[in-house]
């Protein structure tokens, strides 16, 4: 029996709660000329020479902190009723978790309403709040610092050390349609109404943990699957820290789908043992800088993807694959959890 549609518990929240002051570096020239109000907004980081500057996207603009669904209702009064949506779900949604509400056997694990932690609760019908969540998820600064990398832009680097299994954080940022066409370099994916992990094991072991086959992504492709029902996550105008988190093929975190009691997200946790003061990296998967794709990868990994290709290892470049096309991260996905007992 299809599941239903929960009620949602999740409260929109008005207000950014009061962030730390924000100390800027000494020299009184280095002074951003705008309010200090509108300091807790953007990005700041430490470059290499002591100073504060302001983080901007890859294509230069500043980019907003947020660290919860900025999400607009009239996006999605034009888009069909997903067909991974049981009969009488809300539609068009009135608030993200009608969009976001967790569906499928994968959906098992909450995270929980707190961060940095290995816990998770299998409770479906647990109370853990997301309002709750993006407030404990607001103190990154804890924990990671932005930093000017030598050659990636900005990077995310860890202040503490990491277990493996440890959740470091969520993807915030802008909720758009599945028929959204522009381009970014901070769009991520997220599936949306029951999750058929059947057909996704097949396209490439999903359940198991390892990236979607690129094929999924190609619409033109000969005999390729329906394209499963989605949003997109856009980082690039709003978004939280994660979006700085560069790319390797040897990472230290990956995406994983969860859920914060009736909210699906994305989270980035950690793979393995990750050290304080390091580079935090998480895998893209195989459609960013997969096989098939144009861009080269520059993490410097032994086994980095783009420096296999050039050793005449048989890979092929792509060829234009990528180009003009919505470039997403991808999250790996849990195995539905073992009821136990
Ligand atoms: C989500 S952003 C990561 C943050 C980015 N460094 C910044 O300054 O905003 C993704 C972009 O960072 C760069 N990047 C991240 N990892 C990379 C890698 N392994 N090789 C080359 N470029 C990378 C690419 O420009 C990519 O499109």
């Amino acid at each position: 029996m299809a599941p239903s549609v929960t009620t949602c518990a999740y409260q929109r929240s008005t207000t950014q709660k009061p962030r730390g002051v924000i100390k800027l570096a000494p020299a009184s020239s280095m002074k951003p000329k705008i309010k200090p109000s509108t300091l807790d907004r953007y990005f700041w980081y430490t470059s290499s020479d002591g100073v504060m500057r302001l983080a901007t996207s890859t294509d230069g603009t500043v980019p907003e902190q947020i660290n919860t669904y900025d999400f607009n209702p009239a996006l999605f009064v034009r888009e069909p009723y997903p067909s991974t949506f049981p009969p009488g779900g809300i539609w068009p949604p009135e608030e993200p978790c009608d969009l976001l509400c967790p569906l499928g056997a994968d959906d098992g694990y909450c995270v929980g309403d707190q961060c940095y932690t290995n816990k998770t609760c299998k409770n479906a019908l647990c109370e853990h709040s997301f309002t709750n969540w993006c407030q404990q998820t607001e103190n990154w600064e804890d924990h990671f610092e932005l930093r000017k990398t030598e050659d990636l832009g900005i990077g995310a680097y860890t202040k503490r050390a990491w277990k493996a299994g440890d959740v470091l954080g969520w993807y915030a940022g802008e909720l758009k349609v599945k028929s959204y066409d522009g381009s970014s370099d901070y769009l991520m994916q997220l599936d949306i109404g029951v999750l058929d992990t059947s057909s996704r094991a097949q396209q490439g072991g999903t359940a198991n943990g390892t990236p979607p086959s690129p094929t999924r992504q190609a619409p033109s492709a000969p005999h390729s699957e329906p394209e499963p029902d989605l949003v997109y996550i856009d980082a690039a105008a709003k978004g939280n820290w994660t979006r700085f988190i560069n790319h390797s093929c040897d990472p230290y975190a990956s995406y994983r789908m969860r859920r914060v009691g009736n909210m699906r997200i994305m989270t980035v946790e950690a793979v393995r043992d990750v050290p304080a003061d390091v580079e935090l990296t998480v895998s893209y998967g195989y459609d960013y800088y997969g096989i098939g794709t144009v861009k080269v990868c520059r993490c410097g990994a032994e086994n980095c993807i783009s420096r296999l290709r050039g050793r005449g290892s048989g890979l092929k470049k792509g060829k234009g694959k990528g180009k003009g096309r919505v470039r997403v991260k991808k999250c790996k996905r849990l195995v539905a959890p073992v009821e136990e007992g």
